[in-house]
């Protein structure tokens, strides 16, 4: 296929200039406003765009031009911008840059440097495409119990695998609901330790004066009703992975000893004077954005950066690019199994309604839904309604064109009849209405796995 180039120029002469420049080779549109640039980027996806910022009705200025970088970039994020300036303007060109374009070229035209400078945007776009292709066809999670398609989940995914044999403390940070003790039990799962104990604690749950015993343990006698010594939670980890939930919320007393014991891997239980080595693995989660909270005063920084030795960012269920969808088909056909109705699939509204909303609650939220859409559900599919969520209508959300919309939609009814099927092909192919040759196609084409690959 051509490559793709878009000349956004008002000047008619440059313009025909710029054209000139470039080989037969390419694919050349040129637009020379806003809105006609945004029509040809729909209908061409180039690959690359040259972007004079100086456009109409703000020739002089570079008001429209960086209008239309933002919504180039928003649409078709992987475009290549170059953006094209007055000789004098090198701010305008910085702040370009600094909004994501990908290069900037100074009038006056010089043929050689240009075609030297589109040529090199063209490479890059094309490095990145090969690049998204290779990590594509190692996108699925074979971690237990994680369900995931989107490229943020599967990135952190593939982190946890490497960090899993190490022993650095490890911070997951996220909105409640997101998957954060799931991550912590896989990092555990996958590390040396596994045969020892996980244990967990919230620290938010726990009132503050019965928090340091739970964490630290005691000695007979060292309050009143401690008749027998008890061993903390730290030291039950003993040889296996410690669990610190909600860690934004330890009191800042306890901040200190739990600092100490990072620092010597000793714990003083509550009333001795002997300190006892333990050998855990700490790992840390919380919904709350620590550093505010160091801010504030009520988190030590310097227990911050003992805890992150990495940090996990999970992000929110609904910035996941297809993550809903998949962990929803999953639910429903573990929930089906165990409610005795196997058989149960999304119809299509609940499908959208799925993608479509914006789960405040992440994956806790969608267990409740699906798990009553379950039990309520008449005959053999799963409405918007059983989920109490309202049916929407297809729309284009943000995606770049009408193929793009097609696409997704296409992508969307495969999966959904492959996991109907359970992954029978010609089950599937009949309930597509395609012949088995053109599914088999298809999932090559979108890279649909032909079996049940992520559970
Ligand atoms: N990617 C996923 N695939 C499958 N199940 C998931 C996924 N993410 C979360 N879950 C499930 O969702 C539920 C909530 O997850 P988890 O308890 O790990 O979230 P959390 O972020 O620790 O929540 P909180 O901050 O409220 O403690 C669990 O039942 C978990 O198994």
């Amino acid at each position: 296929m051509a490559k793709r180039l878009l000349i956004v120029e008002d000047d008619p002469g440059l313009q025909s200039q710029m054209r000139w420049c470039f080989s037969d080779d390419l694919e050349v549109a040129v637009a020379s406003d806003r809105n006609t640039a945004l029509t040809a980027l729909r209908r061409l996806e180039p690959d690359v765009v040259t972007l004079d910022l100086g456009l109409p009705p703000d020739p002089g200025g570079a008001t429209e031009g960086f209008l239309l970088l933002e919504e180039i970039l928003r649409l078709a994020p992987c475009t290549k911008v170059i953006v094209v300036t007055g000789r004098e303007d090198k701010e305008n060109a910085v702040k370009a840059i600094g909004m994501g374009a990908c290069d900037f070229y100074q009038k006056p035209l010089d043929g050689d440097i240009l075609t030297f400078v589109v040529n090199r945007a063209f490479r890059l776009a094309e490095l990145e495409k090969e690049n998204q292709e290779l990590s594509r066809q190692h996108s699925s999670t074979s971690i237990k119990g994680i369900v995931a398609a989107s490229p943020q989940m599967l990135a952190i995914c593939r982190t946890l695998e490497k960090i899993a044999p190490t022993d650095v403390t490890t911070l997951i940070s996220g909105e409640t609901g997101t998957g954060k003790e799931l991550l912590a039990r896989a990092l555990h799962d996958l590390s040396h330790r596994s045969a020892k104990p996980f244990v967990a604690i919230n620290c938010a749950a726990i009132p503050e004066n019965l928090l340091e015993s739970e964490l630290f343990g005691y000695e007979k006698g060292a309050f009143t009703g401690a008749t027998q010594s008890k061993k903390g939670k730290i030291e039950s980890a003993n040889g296996g992975t410690l669990f610190l939930d909600e860690i934004g919320d330890m009191p800042m007393s306890l901040q200190a000893k739990l600092l100490r014991f990072l620092q010597e891997r000793t714990v003083d239980r509550v009333g001795s004077v002997s300190p006892v080595a333990v050998d855990v693995r700490v790992v840390c989660a919380t919904h709350r954005d620590v550093r505010q909270l160091i801010d504030t005063g009520d988190f030590r920084e310097d227990l911050y950066y003992r805890i992150s030795e990495i940090t996990l960012d999970v992000p929110a269920l609904r910035d996941r690019e297809g993550d809903a969808l998949v962990i929803a088909q999953s639910l429903l056909k573990s929930l089906g199994k165990q409610m005795d109705r196997p058989t149960l699939a999304f119809s299509e509204d609940a499908v959208r309604a799925i993608s479509s909303y914006n789960w405040p609650g992440n994956v806790r939220e969608m267990i409740n839904k699906v798990k009553r859409a379950t039990i309520m559900a008449e005959g053999k599919r799963v409405t918007a309604e059983d989920l109490e969520l309202k049916g929407t209508p297809a729309t284009m959300n943000g995606q770049l064109n009408l193929r793009q919309v097609r696409e997704n939609a296409e992508r969307q009814a495969i999966v959904q009849a492959l996991q109907s099927s359970n992954f029978n092909m010609a089950q599937a192919s009949r309930l597509l209405g395609v012949t088995r040759p053109t599914l088999y196609n298809l999932t090559d084409k979108y890279r649909i796995e032909q079996s049940a690959g992520t559970s």
